[in-house]
């Protein structure tokens, strides 16, 4: 049986980004496991693989991708290859943009993309971020405009075949938006039903942009907070609407998740080293959530943001200080109250 087809988004400048891509952030994954993921994901019918220099991955994915197409199933155009400067890279984004092509081994990058909202300062000599004595990293404070000029360079030289951002706040992606020559064309930000996006959806659609949804699934395990008498854990696979939804349908708590951002008009690129949730996780496209059950999305209230970048707290460019400071609240509280922890 051939593959589902994966419906596509037309960016602003033409090019076409496919609804539903790969999320390959697998720290701890044996190399051979994620290998034959990626096939696993081809197979399936994933034309869309998402990755960062942040996940040390490049060049295994490089070399699975140009693998699989050496099988004569599919040509590089087919598949949309999105990668990410580090943080510590602001200082010379022309040479992160060469080593993500040199170590994916490939012409060009369908997407490169700023990954993180406050810069940092690399270690000469190492992959890493300068740690400042309190843990965090290093601030460098140059202006994302500068470091969008060099990605507007490779962008003319058709190295990177679209634009895009990840982590700004509607007030710093307006700014870009509006001081850059070459606008943004996507956004790739946290989304799920514990953080949905609506007022940063809104700014993408008005400025033409598209948003890409990270951890759809509540980058599972992914404990926020616990405390004696309280573990605060954003799990939406466990949310009654899902479970509910899920028996109806006869599909999983992740298809209805992913098939719920989808529905909004969201691309989103869950991650899985295993190969049935890999098949799992693109079979969301022979059922439809109605209109009355979007809307009960819609109505959800709890709010967890699970990536608030803790070895940044302290940037001028941090991005959400409302959301960090409710966390140290919480934590103070629970701390005051006995003991607590904080896993991540
Ligand atoms: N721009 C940015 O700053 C960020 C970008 N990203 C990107 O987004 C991708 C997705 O986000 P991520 O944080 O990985 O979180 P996800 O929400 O995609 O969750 C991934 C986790 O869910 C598990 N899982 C996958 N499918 C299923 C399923 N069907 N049922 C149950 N569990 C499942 C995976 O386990 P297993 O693999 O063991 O199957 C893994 O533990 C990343 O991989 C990365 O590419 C993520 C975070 C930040
Ligand atoms: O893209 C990402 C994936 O996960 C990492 C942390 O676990 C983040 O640093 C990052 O932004």
């Amino acid at each position: 049986m051939s593959p589902p087809a994966i419906p596509m988004t037309t960016l602003s400048n033409g090019v076409k980004q496919p609804q539903l891509g790969f999320g390959t952030s697998a720290a701890g994954t044996a190399e051979e496991q994620l290998y034959k993921a990626v096939h696993t994901a081809l197979d399936a019918g994933y034309r869309y693989i998402d990755t960062a220099e942040r996940y040390k991955n490049e060049a295994l994915l490089g070399r699975a991708i140009k693998d699989y197409i050496a099988t004569g199933k599919l040509t590089r155009e087919d598949i949309f290859i999105t990668s990410k400067l580090p943080f510590y890279g602001h200082a010379d984004p022309a040479f992160y943009i060469e080593e993500s092509l040199r170590k994916l081994d490939t012409p060009y990058l369908d997407m490169f993309m700023i990954h993180w909202s406050m810069p940092g300062v690399k270690v000469p000599g190492k992959d890493e971020g300068v740690r400042q004595e309190n843990g965090e990293y290093a601030h460098d404070l140059t202006p994302f405009i500068d470091t969008w000029r060099v990605f507007e360079k490779y962008y003319k030289e058709g190295k990177i075949r679209s634009l895009g951002v990840c982590n700004l706040n509607e007030e710093q992606l307006q700014d870009l938006f509006d001081k850059a020559e070459i606008k943004p064309h996507n956004l790739q930000i946290e989304c799920h039903i514990f953080l949905p996006q609506y007022e940063m959806h809104a700014l993408c659609k008005k400025l033409n942009m598209t948003m890409t949804a990270y951890a759809p699934l509540g980058s599972r395990g992914r404990t926020v907070f616990q405390a004696a008498d309280a573990v605060v854990e954003a799990d939406p696979l466990t949310f009654p609407l899902v479970k509910q939804l899920s028996e109806k349908y006869g599909k999983t708590p992740a298809q209805i998740l992913i098939r719920q951002v989808l529905q909004r008009g969201i691309s989103t690129i869950p991650k899985s080293v295993t190969p049935s949730r890999i098949i799992e996780n693109i079979s969301v496209f022979d059922f439809e959530l109605t209109e009355d059950e979007m809307a009960q999305f819609a109505a959800i209230t709890t709010r967890h943001r699970l990536f608030l970048f803790d070895a940044a707290w302290t940037h001028p460019f941090y991005p959400w200080p409302a959301d960090r400071d409710a966390f140290w609240a919480a934590r103070d509280a629970a701390i005051a109250a006995g003991t607590a922890s904080v896993t991540a």
